[in-house]
């Protein structure tokens, strides 16, 4: 079964709380959360493949240790996926970017994918995959299942804020893949809203309401 990872450093708790706030307006909002994006980043690639070199420091020969040039992807899940990209590609620079589009339906609450844009060679890169909310997780199973179609390998998924219920479609469907996220709330609501959440991601980052 997948783990999940809570990244709970004090800075994202603190950044989380007026990213919840209704009186957070978008400009904030989107600052709020590309920060908070490249705090987890932080976290999430805590076991990147690391290769031993040779430098020559002032003093002596030295062997120490560099980036061993793993291929990144990061997928944005469409809208809300995106306001959390730049704050990773901050730490990531050459990552590549790939896009899902997916909305979730206001009636069923099912996912509907629009989108799909990948980099090059699916096989051999490591993605993450990207959305601030876990909710009833139907999205996310969705862009996890239609990455997987196309030959991705490996994959990690990064949230600000799930659901329980979330959690458990991500496990079920997905044993393999383990969820980075920032905080777990109560329940969903009867509209599949997470409690207490912070609201809709996409409308709140990108000011439509
Ligand atoms: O876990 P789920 O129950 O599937 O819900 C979560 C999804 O809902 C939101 O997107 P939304 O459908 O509002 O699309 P948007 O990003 O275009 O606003 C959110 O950003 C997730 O993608
Ligand atoms: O609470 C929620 C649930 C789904 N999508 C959101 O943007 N917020
Ligand atoms: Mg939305």
């Amino acid at each position: 079964m997948g783990k999940v990872h809570i990244i709970d450093h004090p800075l994202i708790q603190h950044k989380i709380t007026y990213i919840r706030d209704k009186n957070t307006g978008t400009k904030e909002f989107r600052e709020l959360v590309d920060e908070v994006a490249t705090l987890m980043a932080f976290e999430i690639t805590r076991d990147m493949p690391l290769k031993e070199i040779e430098v020559e420091t002032p003093v002596s020969k030295a062997t120490s240790k560099v980036l061993a040039g793993k291929k990144i992807g990061i997928v944005p899940i469409l809208r809300a996926g995106i306001g959390m990209v730049d704050g990773i590609l901050k730490l990531i620079p050459a990552a590549k970017v790939g896009h899902v589009g997916l909305y979730r339906d206001p009636e069923t609450l099912l996912p509907v994918e629009y989108y799909l844009k990948l980099p090059s060679d699916i096989q051999d890169r490591f993605f993450i995959i990207v959305d601030p909310m876990l909710a009833t997780g139907g999205t996310a199973v969705e862009a996890i299942h239609s990455l997987k179609k196309r030959g991705a390998k490996q994959m990690k998924l990064m949230c600000l804020i799930a659901a329980p219920e979330g959690i458990k479609a991500i496990q079920d469907a997905h044993p393999d893949v383990d969820i980075y996220v920032a905080g777990v709330d109560e329940r969903l609501n009867e509209k599949g809203y997470i409690v207490p959440g912070l609201g809709d991601a996409g409308d709140r980052l990108f000011g439509t309401k």
